[in-house]
């Protein structure tokens, strides 16, 4: 019998608790996302959706060997929609072939390190001879007689796990969590505005989580950005959508240079608000032409004066679909490590961007008539007729 992992088991969350009908095509969809992660990182393996799980096994014309189990479980995991993968031995169900398999995955328990058998079974009752509990403790036996290791039920080191259908079993040793969320492209699209900085990647991951397809959007802001500001966006932009690589969320830069030296040299303590204002405009104008439904910035309530709660109404006066702010209720330190574990985080604080064109003494309480009339009359059809002139750049 196989003695090393042969296949990977695919957990998904939210989806699975939809109607038949929606269930069925967001588990296409999430097959599809999944085989387009393997694609693009070179993994072979053929994406099944089987009962509760999606299967990973080799492909038809894979050479011995040639098939990755493991590798393929890790890419898996970066999918949104994915709670969990295995990379798992495939038996019959039937408990000593399941206990011969655990044993083999023994082989490398941490001595010292503690363990417990999970199992899972489906299927009708008198198919297998055994309950669950029953199935576990006779596989845990035989795990502790080859490794001399001890049971602990409840925070064990290590879990086995047995997923025991009716004509085949998996058993594994090692789990990768996953994102969960939805599977992108399920909620349609929307229109990110992305910086590059700390937030607003964040908020591109969050969105991409619930099933949207991102736009990133940055406005090159001239004397006041820099190519090392747009290298980051550029950099951030493909590390968010490594696991989304079939949708095109390559970043679309606009100019912008030649409106924000209009508005430094016109505004004062609005400008911030007029700048948010047009940035909104110029996602709008994209989002009209790639048929997303919305727009998204980064923002979170209080973190920065353009973002106080009367700031952010006077901010959205200025636009007409709905503007998506995933971030909104999150502290600062709470973005922050997320950034740094979906990979986003770059050490550098650069003093560039809108931290230089802001003015000495921020309007923290605005309202929209004191920033209509700060602002320069055509600024938001500027900032449409804008949108036309970007360009894409393709970080990978
Ligand atoms: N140059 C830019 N291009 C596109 N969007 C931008 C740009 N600068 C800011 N934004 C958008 O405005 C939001 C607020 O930006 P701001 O600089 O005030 O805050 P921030 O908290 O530093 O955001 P971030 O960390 O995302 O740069 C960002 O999250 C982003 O959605």
């Amino acid at each position: 019998m196989q003695q090393s992992p042969d296949i990977a088991v695919v957990r998904y969350g939210e989806a699975g608790i939809k109607s038949d009908k929606v269930r069925g095509q967001m588990l296409d969809r999430l097959a599809e996302n999944v085989r387009a992660i393997l694609d693009d990182r070179g993994i072979p393996g053929a994406v099944e959706r089987h009962w509760s799980r999606l299967l990973i096994r080799p492909p038809a014309t894979a050479a011995d060997g040639e098939f990755d189990a493991d590798a393929a479980a890790r890419a898996a995991a970066d999918a949104f929609g994915v709670v969990s993968t295995r990379p798992a031995i495939t038996t019959p169900p039937a408990a000593d072939a399941l206990a011969e398999a655990a044993v083999a995955l023994a082989a490398d328990h941490p001595g010292g390190a503690t363990f417990a058998v999970r199992a899972n079974r489906a299927g009708k009752p008198e198919i297998h001879p055994f309950t669950s509990q029953e199935v576990a403790s006779e596989v845990g036996a035989a795990i502790g007689d080859a490794t001399g290791a001890a049971v602990d039920l409840d925070a064990p080191d290590r879990a086995y796990r047995l997923d025991i259908r009716e004509d085949e079993a998996f058993v594994s040793a090692v789990e990768y969590g996953g994102p969960g969320g939805l599977p992108v492209g399920t909620q349609g699209t929307t229109v990110a505005l992305f910086s590059g900085g700390i937030d607003s990647p964040v908020a591109a991951w969050e969105l991409f989580k619930r099933g949207l397809e991102v736009v990133p959007v940055y406005l090159d802001l001239g004397d006041y950005g820099g190519s090392d500001h747009l290298a980051r966006a550029v950099e951030t932009a493909g590390t968010v959508a490594r696991s989304a690589p079939h949708v095109d969320a390559r970043l679309r830069v606009v100019p912008a240079g030649g409106l924000v030296d209009d508005l430094v040299a016109a505004t004062g303590p609005t400008r911030m608000l007029s700048l948010r204002r047009a940035m909104l405009r110029v996602a709008e104008a994209v989002a009209d032409d790639v048929g997303a439904h919305s727009v998204a910035t980064g923002e979170s309530i209080g973190q920065k004066s353009s973002q106080t709660g009367p700031n952010v109404r006077v901010t959205d006066a200025a636009a007409s679909l709905p503007v998506h702010r995933p971030l909104l209720t999150r502290d600062k330190p709470e973005i922050v490590a997320q950034a740094r574990e979906i990979g986003t985080f770059v050490d550098a604080t650069m003093n560039v961007g809108c931290e230089r064109v802001a003015p000495e003494y921020p309007e923290t309480n605005a309202t929209i008539e004191s920033v209509e009339a700060a602002e320069p009359d055509d600024l938001l059809a500027r900032a449409e007729a804008l949108a036309e002139e970007r360009y894409v750049v393709d970080g990978n």
